[in-house]
């Protein structure tokens, strides 16, 4: 489904998560199932608790689904025990989280490091830094960065252990307009110039004028799920 005749990387069979709330039992996720082609660029949209987060903390390994699969690479991650979740987590995925949880007593350079040192074959600090344009803030310490400068040293991070997925949960929720659309900008590189399959959370419409595939959640359920007949650069979008 909507993969274009693009293989699957990632595949989500079925999956299904509740959260007990006190006596109240949450539907987070309900029977999704989902195949994603490498290298796709998908937006997932919904309102406020439709269940987005759940299911990219599910497929990044960081929550486990009640009943269902999720497969990467024909590996069943859940199956994978939680040595072969870390090992998922550290080698095939890169994280990029509404706030950036970057070390403040560490400069850009050292919190890219940080991340560097924990895999084979990565990216070097330095030149993940270069492709999100901060070749020339690398000695900065977080607090002399603007917010969007801050979230592109921790999309640098993501980048630089050169991970086969890139989640990113409300990447620009933080930021005002342009600084959101830069940082949209360096997302967008990385998908394009790494070939890295991406997936970015969104309840902003907007934003999935710039996605090869865009679907939407409503209450755990996916709702649609289509493919965009012409992507648009994050510069040309506007909300
Ligand atoms: N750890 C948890 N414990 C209890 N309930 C949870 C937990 N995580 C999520 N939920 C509930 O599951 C539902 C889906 O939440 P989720 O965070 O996935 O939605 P979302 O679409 O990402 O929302 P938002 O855009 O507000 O971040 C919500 O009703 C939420 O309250």
């Amino acid at each position: 489904m909507a993969l274009g005749g693009v293989p699957p990387v990632l595949m989500i069979d079925r999956v299904s998560k509740s959260y007990l709330m006190g006596e109240v039992t949450v539907k987070a996720l309900h029977d999704i199932s989902l195949d994603f082609g490498a290298g796709q660029l998908v937006v997932l949209l919904g309102a406020s608790g439709s269940g987005k987060s759940t299911l990219l903390n599910i497929v990044g390994g960081l929550d486990v689904p009640d009943s269902g699969t999720v497969s990467f690479k024909g590996l069943n991650i859940n199956a994978a025990g939680e040595a072969g979740l870390t090992e998922y987590r550290r080698r095939s995925i890169g994280f990029v989280f509404q706030f950036y949880n970057l070390i403040s007593s560490l400069s850009a350079l050292e919190n890219v490091q940080l991340v560097t040192e924990l895999v084979e074959n990565p990216m070097p600090a330095a030149e993940a830094l270069e492709l999100v344009g901060l070749g020339d803030r690398m000695n900065h310490f977080p607090s002399q960065l603007s917010g969007g400068e801050q979230q592109r040293v921790a999309i640098a991070r993501a980048v630089a252990k050169r991970p086969e997925l890139l989640l990113c949960d409300e990447p620009t929720g933080a930021l005002d307009y342009s600084t959101g659309k830069l940082v949209l900008e360096v997302i967008e590189k990385v998908n394009r110039e790494l070939g890295t399959t991406t997936l970015v959370i969104t309840h902003n419409v907007s934003i999935s004028g710039m996605a090869d595939r865009v679907i939407t959640l409503r209450s755990g359920e996916v709702v649609e799920d289509r493919r965009n007949a012409k992507k648009v650069s994050p510069s040309e979008l506007s909300w």
